[in-house]
């Protein structure tokens, strides 16, 4: 279990992280949401022990996220690409593996089942360079999974990703959560976390302004689902809630329909809901 409690971090005159407290159970896929600049990629640092907070604490299995102990079970997929370009899949690879000690005996198995989870095993021996920018977030991917960590930190992954690996991207969290590892993963698109993640974060200004399942955060802060009908008596639009007589009135009273629409609430209305704004604005 990872526990967040009351964190604070500036970078001078800006509040990255205001106050975020958080638990995440074991086994979950826990998506941090939010738009640009929200705080997700700062949360991640300090949570992986990458930077230090102002104030607040991170627990990471009782341990503190930057003890030697705590490193080992952490894997992390940064949001910029850090690999060697000049050197192979497979050196790269060695050269992630080396900073684990992992045991020599085991080492060759390691990279074959990384190098096969994220479907590279036929480009091991290419140059990194040539490869996609979806190619080189998986073999990121691979790279974080050489020491089979627990809790693996994945901070917007599909950022210039094209579909096919996305889609191979999502295969393989949800692998990993079958693992029976923690998954920790950012996106500012409300699509990724509604389809991956068991409880989502919603973050803004370095705040957290929501946490719950999707579900959950759609019943408290989602709204109705609106029902827009196109006739030739104009534009009516009615709530859910309120659908039965009101609209078969106006279905009555109408000769000619020309579309009947249903929007239901997403993470986007949720979002803009909670701020006033889009996600992606
Ligand atoms: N090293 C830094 N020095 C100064 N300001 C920083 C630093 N890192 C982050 N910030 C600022 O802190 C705020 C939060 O940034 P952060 O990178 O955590 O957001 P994010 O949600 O991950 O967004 P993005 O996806 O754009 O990285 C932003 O205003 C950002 O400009």
């Amino acid at each position: 279990m990872i526990q967040v409690q009351a964190l604070h971090k500036h970078f001078g005159s800006i509040h990255a992280v205001n106050d975020i407290s958080l638990d995440i159970q074991q086994g979950q896929i826990f998506g941090l949401l939010g738009p640009n600049g929200a705080g997700k990629s700062t949360s991640i640092s300090i949570m992986t022990g990458l930077i230090d907070c102002d104030s607040g604490s991170v627990s990471l299995a009782g341990l503190n996220p930057q003890s030697k102990e705590a490193r080992y079970k952490i894997g992390l997929i940064p949001q910029s690409i850090a690999l060697y370009e000049e050197l192979t899949a497979i050196d790269n690879l060695s050269f992630f593996a080396s900073l684990y000690d992992i045991p020599s005996k085991d080492l060759s198995d390691r990279m074959d089942w990384a190098l096969e989870f994220v479907s590279l095993q036929e480009r091991a021996n290419d140059r990194v360079s040539g490869f996609s920018g979806g190619m080189k977030r998986r073999l990121n991917l691979a790279a974080s999974l050489l020491h089979d960590p627990d809790y693996i930190f994945m901070d917007e992954p599909t950022a210039g990703v094209d579909p096919q690996s996305r889609n191979k991207l999502f295969d393989n969290v949800l692998e990993l959560k079958e693992l029976g590892k923690t998954i920790i993963y950012t996106t500012h698109y409300m699509e990724e976390a509604q389809k991956l993640c068991d409880q989502v974060g919603i973050i803004d200004h370095g705040q957290l302004l929501a946490l719950g399942t999707v579900d959950e955060l759609l019943k408290s802060h989602g709204g109705d689902t609106q029902i827009s009908i196109s006739s030739d008596q104009g534009i009516k639009q009615f709530k859910s809630g309120d659908v039965s007589q009101d609209l078969i009135q106006a279905l009555k009273s109408t000769d000619r329909v020309y579309d009947i629409s249903m929007n239901r609430p997403d993470l986007e209305t949720v979002f803009l809901n909670l701020t006033g704004r889009q996600l992606r604005d």
